[in-house]
C-alpha cells in the first residue's frame, strides 16, 4: 500500500493530510504559528517556524499512520501565495522574517510605480495588478532594508522563494531550487506568455536574476526529499499555490468551472483553459497548473476579509462562541433589518483594491440587535464573492451557473443559500472540503501515475447544493443598497 503525503502551509497553519491509493484522507495533523504584527499594517511570519510546524505535522502524520518513508509514494506540495522569503544559499538561513501576502507595507512604492506608468507594462506581461499583495515589492524592500542583503544578492549568494520554494529548499536540504508556475505567477516577475521570468520586470522592480528559483510544471517528480526529520527518497512530486489546488481539488478542470473558498479571506477562481482571459475590472489573470506541457489559466478575485468578519464579531465583539453560533444567532431574524456591513477591515481586495477602505455598518436604529450585526456580516461576505462573481462571468464570457465553494465558512447552511440567492447560481458544497490538500495531492497522484484526471472525476461527491430562491426585485434591493454602503467605506483612512 503506498500513500500520497499533501503538505498544505496555509496563513494560519500548517496542516498536512495523507491519502490512500483510492485519494480517500487517511490521516490528518495541523499546528497553528505565530503571526508577527511589527507595525501597523505589517504582517509577518517567521521561515524557520513555518518550517518547524510543517515538518511537525508531517512527522505527527507518518507516525499516527505508522509508515516510513518508502510507504510514500510522493509528496504534493502546496501553500499560502505571494508570501516571500530570502535566505542565504551557504547557511540556509532566512535573512529576515517572510513578509506575508497581506502585508501592506510596500504599498507607497507600488502608488509611485503606477504614478509613473509602470502599470499597463506589469499587467500586460504577468497579468496582475500593481500592488502590495504580490512578492515583487516585498523583495526590494528586503534587498534594501537588510543591512547587506542587496550586495550578497547581486554576488549570488542570496535565494528568493515563495513558500514552495522554502519549503523544497529543506525538504532538500538545499539541493532543489524551485518553483512551480502557479506559484510564480504570483510574483509580479513573471511573463505569464513566455512562462520565463522577464528581464524589464526584474529591472523595474530592481531585483537581481541570481535569487530566482528555476520554473517547473505544478505536478512532475522535481527530486526527492534529504532531510532527515521527514526521511530521505521520498518523490517530490507536485506544487501548486494553495487557490489553484483549491481549483484543482474541487475538480474545476475545464474551463468555465469556478470554485470560492470562504475561509479568512475569500477567493474565487475561474478555468479559463488554454485562454488568457484580461479583466479590465480589476481581477487577475493568473496560471492554475501545468500539467506536462498543457497549461490551464485562470481568472481570479480575492476579497480580503471573509470569515474574518465572523472571527472579528466572535473575538473583538464577543457576541458569540464558535463561529458556527453566527448560523443560528443570524437566523433567529427574519432579514438584515436595513443593517449593512462592509467588512474592509484592511482596506478593500478585488474589485475594488481600495487600500484606504475601511469597515463600516450602515442603517442601524434603535431597533438594531446582534443578530441583524450578525446577518449583516454573514451577507457582506456574499455581496463581495458576488461581485466578483458577476465580473468572472462577464469577463470571462462564459456565466457561472454552479459554483463549487469550500473553506472554513462554507459549513454556514445560511452563508450558502444567501449566495445561490443573491448570485442566481446553483451552490455545490462538496462532501470533502480539505479540497486544497487534496488538489495537491492529485496533481502528485497523476504524476507518479497513481491515477488519470477521468478516474478523478468519477470521485466528485456533493454533500448538498442550493438554489436560488429569492424573488428578483429583493435581490436587486439588498445589491443596491449593498453597492450604497460600499461607496461610502471607501478612501476612509488618511
Ligand atoms: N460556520 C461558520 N460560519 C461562518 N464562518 C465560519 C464558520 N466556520 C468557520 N468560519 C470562518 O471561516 C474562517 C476559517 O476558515 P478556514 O478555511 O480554516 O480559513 P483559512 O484557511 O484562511 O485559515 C474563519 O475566519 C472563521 O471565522
Ligand atoms: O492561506 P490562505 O488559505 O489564507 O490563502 C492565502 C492566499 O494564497 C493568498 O493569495
Amino acid at each position: 500500500m503506498r500513500y500520497i503525503l499533501a503538505i498544505d502551509q496555509g496563513t494560519s497553519s500548517s496542516r498536512c493530510v495523507l491519502y490512500d491509493r483510492q485519494a480517500n484522507p487517511v490521516a490528518m495533523a495541523q499546528q497553528a504559528f505565530t503571526q508577527h504584527f511589527p507595525y501597523p499594517g505589517w504582517v509577518e511570519h517567521d521561515a524557520e517556524e513555518i518550517w518547524t510546524s510543517q515538518s511537525g505535522v508531517v512527522r505527527q502524520v507518518m507516525q499516527d499512520a505508522q509508515l516510513q518513508p518508502d510507504d510514500i509514494a510522493g509528496i504534493g506540495i502546496t501553500n499560502q501565495r505571494e508570501t516571500t522569503v530570502i535566505w542565504e544559499r551557504s547557511s540556509g538561513k532566512p535573512i529576515y522574517n517572510a513578509i506575508v501576502w497581506q502585508d501592506r507595507r510596500t504599498a507607497e512604492d507600488c502608488i509611485r510605480l503606477k504614478q509613473a506608468g509602470a502599470e499597463a507594462m506589469v499587467k500586460a506581461k504577468t497579468g496582475l495588478l500593481l500592488d502590495a499583495y504580490f512578492s515583487a515589492t516585498k523583495i526590494s524592500w528586503l534587498l534594501d532594508h537588510v543591512e547587506g542583503a542587496r550586495v550578497k544578492a547581486e554576488r549570488g549568494e542570496l535565494a528568493f522563494g515563495t513558500i514552495d520554494s522554502w519549503l523544497v529548499w529543506k525538504l532538500t536540504c538545499g539541493e532543489l531550487h524551485i518553483t512551480d508556475v502557479s506559484n510564480a505567477a504570483r510574483t509580479l516577475l513573471f511573463n505569464i506568455d513566455t512562462m520565463q521570468w522577464d528581464d524589464d520586470l526584474l529591472a523595474l522592480f530592481d531585483i537581481p536574476a541570481s535569487l530566482l528559483p528555476t520554473v517547473k510544471s505544478s505536478s512532475e517528480i522535481y527530486g526527492q526529499t534529504r532531510n532527515p526529520e521527514i526521511g530521505a527518497g521520498i518523490p517530490i512530486a507536485a506544487i501548486a499555490g494553495d487557490q489553484q489546488a483549491g481549483l484543482f481539488g474541487q475538480l474545476c478542470i475545464n474551463a468555465g468551472m469556478a470554485k470560492c473558498t470562504y475561509g479568512t479571506g475569500s477567493f474565487l477562481m475561474m478555468n479559463t483553459g488554454a485562454k488568457r482571459v484580461a479583466s479590465s475590472h480589476g481581477l487577475l489573470t493568473t496560471i492554475a497548473w501545468q500539467i506536462g506541457d498543457q497549461i490551464h489559466y485562470a481568472l481570479e478575485g480575492g476579497v480580503f476579509v471573509g470569515g474574518a468578519v465572523i472571527q472579528w464579531l466572535r473575538d473583538g465583539l464577543g457576541l458569540f462562541e464558535q463561529a458556527a453560533d453566527s448560523e443560528r444567532l443570524a437566523g433567529s431574524v427574519d432579514d438584515n433589518g436595513g443593517v449593512y456591513f462592509v467588512p474592509a477591515l484592511t482596506g478593500l481586495g478585488a474589485p475594488h483594491w481600495d487600500p484606504h477602505a475601511r469597515g463600516a455598518i450602515f442603517g442601524i436604529t434603535r431597533g438594531t440587535t446582534s443578530a441583524h450585526l450578525t446577518r449583516a456580516a454573514l451577507e457582506s461576505i456574499c455581496f463581495q464573492v458576488d461581485e466578483v462573481l458577476q465580473l468572472l462571468s462577464a469577463e470571462s464570457g462564459t456565466p457561472i451557473v454552479q459554483l463549487r465553494i469550500d473553506g472554513g465558512a462554507s459549513a454556514n447552511n445560511m452563508l450558502a443559500q444567501f449566495q445561490a440567492d443573491i448570485s442566481a447560481v446553483e451552490v455545490v458544497r462538496p462532501a470533502n472540503l480539505e479540497t486544497t490538500a487534496l488538489g495537491a495531492a492529485y496533481l502528485a497522484g497523476i504524476a507518479i501515475g497513481l491515477w488519470t484526471i477521468d478516474e478523478l472525476n468519477q470521485k466528485w461527491r456533493i454533500d448538498r447544493s442550493f438554489h436560488e430562491t429569492m424573488p428578483p426585485l429583493e435581490v436587486e434591493l439588498l445589491k443596491r443598497h449593498w453597492l450604497k454602503a460600499v461607496e461610502r467605506a471607501k478612501d476612509w483612512a488618511e
